[in-house]
């Protein structure tokens, strides 16, 4: 039996107008804007004078990637000259008018390029005509922002914030009629602070930052805080349900590691997020709340390390001068002194309808996963004491000596890393992916890590564990209070703490003792406390991005060939 095509949406407006000094057969319908070229008499009798007038190329544009449709004053007669220019003369008579549509085109590695078409029409009336269906059908995509609040980190990356926003990302917004309050920011936190106390955010469709993902933490940290507080929630209890943030958050990438952006776009492309901002996309991201006892001390979206990259952090923000190679620089450095750290760490596993941390398949556009009933909301108290019934008592602990102990709530996938940490990490699914690096040589170690940049699994490896999880907590050794722990921290106090750490030291030949312990690296900030609990928040935020787009999207955009 054969299977029943989709009705296609009825037309909206048809004519024939010219491209180029070629005639296009143009349509408008409420999903997509079409031109096909229309043989010539000329060609269609070489090719076949009997067969059906064909067109040669045809052009698609769904309706939701038209950027802006505007009346064209190029082919008019130059004011002052009183020649006609650009137009071949045979046609500027008969064309004189035109408009022209900005529209998204995909180009190699999910980069998203704006594309023009202008269209010549016969006379002025069929051009407004098709200039004001195109726009009615623009105005009806009311999930497109129309107004933004812009921040600028000046000396986020290579310290191009300023000019990247002005040069790539201003006239897009501009085109697409867009209109933004930007901030520049004059001290670190000046856009958390803003955003938590004094921003209109009623005035706003959305916040943009533009830097990388520190500024981010500091526009999800203003907006989640101010959610909180407006609904009277208080962030310091780590059993509290959070209130999701209304408004949508761009990121314009222009920082050192940029993952945020790379890793919900694909790419770390200025262009290719302001355009996604101007379509309106909209992606639901899980958030860690990271607490101490009772005490809230700060959210995390990306990488949530202690041991390697901690160190890394810690040393390189000592050379932030250096910009984006400071992380080299301290990745060698922390690397040649392998340090490892004793702990113990214990974690709720998420449900297997969630998948494992070594799935094949990745995090995608549309990803079924994410959109799982159960990762869709917020869980609430009571429902999620249900949901626990089955993980009663499903607490597991490890205790061990680890070179590094990651959580990456997504796949952190960033330039350094194109598949990222953990690579089948979900961006909303409510879970982040524990990842424990055992104490191993160096030679394995680095091992692990070069698998990062490459195809083979970093986790297949016997001193690597990965867990999915909803929640964790971290104890370091020293500050462990069972039995074993509590006498040798008597027995150090008895004597001096000096002796405690030099107890540690023992076994870090490598290291000195203030290094006996490491720090977590949140997201890129150094966090002040290693004991830590950590619970994932599923969609407490939301971006303008889409997610990573399958790889066929990008090299068939819509465009037909032939037909
Ligand atoms: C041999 C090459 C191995 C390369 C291994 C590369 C793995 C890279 C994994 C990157 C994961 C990034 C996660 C995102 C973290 C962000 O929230 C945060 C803020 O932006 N960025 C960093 O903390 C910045 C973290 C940057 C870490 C860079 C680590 C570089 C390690 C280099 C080790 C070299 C050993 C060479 C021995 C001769
Ligand atoms: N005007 C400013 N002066 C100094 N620091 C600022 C200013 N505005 C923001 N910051 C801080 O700069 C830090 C780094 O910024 P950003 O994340 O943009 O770049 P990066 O660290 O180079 O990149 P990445 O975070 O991607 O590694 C952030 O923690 C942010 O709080
Ligand atoms: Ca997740």
């Amino acid at each position: 039996m054969q299977e029943k095509q989709p009705k296609p949406p009825p037309l909206l407006l048809s004519s024939q107008l010219s491209l180029q000094n070629r005639g296009y057969e143009v349509t408008l319908n409420s999903a997509f804007l079409s031109w096909k070229e229309v043989e010539t008499r000329q060609k269609r009798t070489a090719a076949n004078i009997y067969g059906p007038l064909k067109a040669a190329g045809s052009h698609y544009v769904p309706v939701c990637e038209i950027i802006s449709v505007q009346e064209t004053e190029e082919d008019c007669p130059s004011t002052g000259i009183g020649k006609w220019q650009k137009v071949p003369q045979s046609l500027a008579e008969s064309n004189q008018y035109a408009f022209t549509v900005s529209y998204v085109e995909r180009t190699q590695k999910h980069r998203w390029r704006c594309s023009e078409v202008t269209l010549h029409c016969t006379d002025r009336t069929l051009c407004l005509q098709w200039v004001q269906a195109i726009r009615e059908q623009l105005s009806l995509l009311t999930i497109r922002p129309k107004r933004l609040l812009v921040y600028i980190n000046p000396y986020g990356g290579k310290h191009h914030g300023k000019r990247i926003y002005e040069q790539k990302v201003a006239p897009v917004f501009s085109r697409a009629s867009i209109s933004t309050d930007v901030i520049v920011t004059e001290r670190a936190n000046h856009a958390r602070d803003h955003l938590k106390t004094e921003a209109d955010l009623k005035k706003y469709d959305g916040v943009v930052c533009v830097g990388g993902d520190g500024m981010f933490s500091e526009i999800i940290h203003g907006l989640i805080s101010r959610t909180q507080c407006d609904s009277g929630v208080d962030q310091n209890r780590a059993d509290e349900t959070l209130i999701p943030c209304s408004l949508r958050i761009g990121i314009i990438p222009a920082g050192s590691t940029d993952c945020i952006c790379y890793a919900t776009v694909g790419s770390n492309d200025p262009v290719t997020s302001a355009l996604h901002i101007v379509v309106g996309d909209s992606q639901p991201m899980d958030v860690c709340s990271i607490h101490h006892n009772n005490t809230f001390l700060r959210y995390s979206v990306s990488l949530l390390g202690y041991g390697f990259y901690g160190d890394v952090l810690t040393d390189s923000e000592r050379k932030r001068w250096m910009g984006p190679a400071r992380y080299d620089i301290s990745g060698v450095k922390t690397f040649l002194s392998h340090r490892y750290y004793e702990g113990t760490i214990s974690f709720l596993p998420a449900d297997e309808n969630v998948g494992t941390p070594r799935d094949k398949l990745q995090c995608r556009s549309g990803c079924n996963i994410c959109r799982l009933p159960s990762a869709g909301k917020q869980v609430s108290k009571d429902e999620e004491s249900v949901s626990d019934t089955e993980k009663k008592g499903a607490w597991q602990v490890i205790r061990g000596k680890f070179l590094a102990i990651n959580a990456a709530c997504m796949s952190c996938a960033c330039p350094r890393s194109p598949k990222g940490l953990s690579p089948a990490a979900h961006l909303a699914d409510g879970t982040a992916d524990l990842i424990l690096v055992r104490k191993c040589s160096r030679f394995d170690f680095l091992r692990h890590l070069l698998r990062h940049t490459n195809k083979d699994d970093q986790f297949d490896h016997p001193f690597v564990e990965v867990y999915r999880v909803r929640q964790f907590r971290f104890t370091p050794r020293y500050e462990e209070t069972d039995s074993d722990s509590e006498l040798e921290l008597r027995e150090a106090e008895g004597s001096g703490r000096k002796r405690f750490f030099s107890q540690i030291c023992r076994e870090h030949p490598a290291c000195s003792c203030s290094l006996a312990h490491s720090s977590w690296n949140c997201d890129g900030e150094i966090l002040p406390h290693a004991a830590i609990q950590v619970r994932v928040h599923c969609q407490l935020i939301k971006l303008f991005a889409r997610g990573i787009e399958e790889q066929s999207v990008f090299e068939e955009p819509y465009t037909l060939s032939a037909i």
